[in-house]
């Protein structure tokens, strides 16, 4: 919030947060007819492909991820340069044998010969892990669903391997995990984003207009 609200202030469009430090309401100043509301970036695909907002901010993964056909939905306006963050799969340090997809491949295929079960990957990304295993011809694995704290999960025995958002790489470190030498899924960074799917007045689109000269972004 507080990076957006610096990149909109780069441009001269003053965003605010209405009240007390736990408000969240927003304010806007620096332009007529343009509202401010204070959304988890999870909840802001589903904002903009209901039509509920004209412009959002937040990651390309989850707006990757929660919307199917995103490009039909949402138009990707700016790349805002925060927020950097790789969706990777990664396994534990210790599997010295498995380093790419192929390796991870044939580890599945052993482990459900010895296990009777499909090797267990945790992640929130499923869709965009789905794809990627599938167009990457690793099919032998089942997933498991993590919200938070996925790095955790080998080490509590609930999945063999993961599939998660780092930055710095300390999590997957701390939590010994390495990633595969293939297995960048998608580079994620906050962005501002237009919905396709909002109804629009001659007023809203004379605004909008407006709005994305003054960001640059038109
Ligand atoms: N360590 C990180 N560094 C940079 N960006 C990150 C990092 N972790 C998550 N992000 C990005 O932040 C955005 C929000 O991620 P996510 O929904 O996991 O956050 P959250 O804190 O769990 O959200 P909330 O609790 O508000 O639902 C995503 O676009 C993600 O790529
Ligand atoms: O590579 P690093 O710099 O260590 O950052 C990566 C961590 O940051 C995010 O977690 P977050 O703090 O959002 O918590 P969460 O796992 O509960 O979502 C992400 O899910 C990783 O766990």
């Amino acid at each position: 919030m507080e990076k957006t609200f610096d990149w909109f202030r780069e441009r001269g469009i003053v965003l605010g947060r209405a009240g007390s430090d736990r408000e969240y309401a927003g304010r806007v100043e620096g332009i007529d007819g343009v509202e401010l509301v204070l959304l988890s970036a999870g909840e802001i695909p589903r904002e903009l492909t209901e039509g509920r907002i004209h412009l959002g901010v937040t990651g390309t993964d989850l707006i990757r991820e929660k919307l199917a056909g995103w490009d039909l939905r949402v138009e990707e306006l700016a790349e805002l340069g925060f927020g950097h963050a790789d969706l990777v799969m990664a396994v534990p340090g210790c599997w010295v044998d498995v380093d790419t997809l192929d390796d991870l491949d044939a580890a599945a295929s052993a482990f459900r010969e010895r296990h009777g079960f499909r090797m267990r990957i945790a992640t929130k990304y499923h869709r965009l892990v789905r794809d990627f295993l599938r167009d990457h011809g690793v099919a032998d694995y089942q997933l498991v669903d993590s919200q938070g704290a996925t790095e955790g999960v080998v080490k509590n025995e609930t999945a063999e391997a993961i599939a998660d958002i780092t930055s710095t790489g300390e999590t997957l470190r701390a939590n010994h995990l390495k990633i595969l030498s293939d297995g960048l899924i998608l580079k994620s960074q906050a962005t501002l984003f237009r919905s396709r799917r909002v109804e629009m007045s001659d007023a809203d689109r004379a605004v909008l207009k407006d709005l994305t000269a003054r960001l640059r972004v038109d």
